[in-house]
């Protein structure tokens, strides 16, 4: 069977996409790639936040999908939206790579060493609030682009530092730029894991990715996706989960804040691995009832 894989342009996603591609190779299969230009590939320079809508890298390639002018989708599992359209499905989730963000500064200074005022880049709200909470002294800036365009950035002196996910910089060869992992600060849900994405009556394509699939790394997944789901799923708020596995049991740590990281509601919990799914909802609707839920009707307008 010849498998077409679709994939953004990016250098980070066709590594991806390529990771995938000779997986699958070894398997026997052949396979080859089809690029697709994405919403969120178009508009650059408008944090991402600002933008919007749920899942702007995923979008047309699910389309294609659903068209059948591909057969699976590579993704970042962090930009797949909580909620599928109607008849895809995630066939397999990929053995997790470091989860946490991490901090290249110019001068090769920690975080906690960085002059009063320095400028640090990042887009994400989550990353945001978590710097601030720290260090309210430092200058969070707008930062978006791939991973190289925002390591160029960096290098041209725009920022004293930046926050990346490990798994990026990793993927695109420069580990050896990486200042500090920021162990400390809660991941965006589901990073450093990929996704492929499926047609739900596609069995054919399902036995074949079902092998690449990592049950640790799925059970945490739905953990941590249950939590945002339950969440409404949004990017306008800062949030982050994080969940981990000890023996049978799984763990979740989440946040919801506010734009400024002084309302900072977290909290953590654990389980049977197999209610990995119930406990991360069960989390969400505990700092609902602790003043997430205020937060989240403050930007969505919710009137519940
Ligand atoms: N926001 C874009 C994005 N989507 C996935 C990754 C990194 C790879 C991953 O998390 O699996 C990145 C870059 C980053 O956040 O630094």
């Amino acid at each position: 069977m010849k498998l077409r894989i679709g994939t953004r342009k990016s250098k980070l996603a066709l590594w991806q996409a390529n990771f995938i591609k000779e997986k699958l190779e070894k398997k026997g299969h052949q396979v080859e790639l089809v690029l697709i230009t994405t919403s969120g590939d178009k508009i650059q320079d408008v944090p991402l936040a600002k933008i919007g809508g749920k899942g702007l890298f995923v979008k047309e390639i699910e389309e294609a999908l659903m068209r059948k002018e591909i057969d699976l989708a590579v993704h970042s599992l962090k930009d797949v939206p909580m909620t599928l359209p109607d008849g895809l499905t995630i066939g397999a989730i990929t053995e997790r790579e470091n989860p946490f963000d991490v901090l290249i500064s110019l001068k090769g200074v920690p975080f906690e060493d960085l002059p009063q005022g320095a400028k640090v880049g990042t887009s994400s709200l989550r990353r945001q609030v978590q710097i601030k909470r720290r260090r309210r002294d430092l200058k969070v800036e707008t930062l978006r682009g791939n991973v190289d365009t925002r390591l160029r950035k960096l290098q041209e002196g725009l920022y004293d530092a930046i926050i990346l996910a490990y798994a990026g910089v990793k993927r695109m060869g420069m580990e050896d730029k990486i200042t500090q992992v920021l162990e400390d600060f809660i991941p965006a849900v589901g990073q450093g894991s990929l996704a492929i994405e499926i047609r739900e009556d596609d069995q054919d394509v399902w036995q074949v990715v079902r092998e690449l699939d990592h049950p640790e790394s799925r059970a945490r997944a739905e953990c941590e996706r249950a939590f945002l789901r339950e969440l409404q799923g949004g990017c306008q708020v800062p949030i982050g989960a994080y969940s981990w596995i000890e023996g049978d049991s799984i763990f979740i740590k989440g946040f919801v804040s506010d734009l400024e990281g002084i309302k900072f509601i977290e909290g953590m919990k654990s389980a049977d691995i197999k209610s990995a799914e119930k406990i991360g909802a069960q989390l969400a609707k505990e700092l609902l009832s602790k003043g997430a839920e205020e937060i989240l009707r403050e930007v969505y307008g919710w009137n519940t």
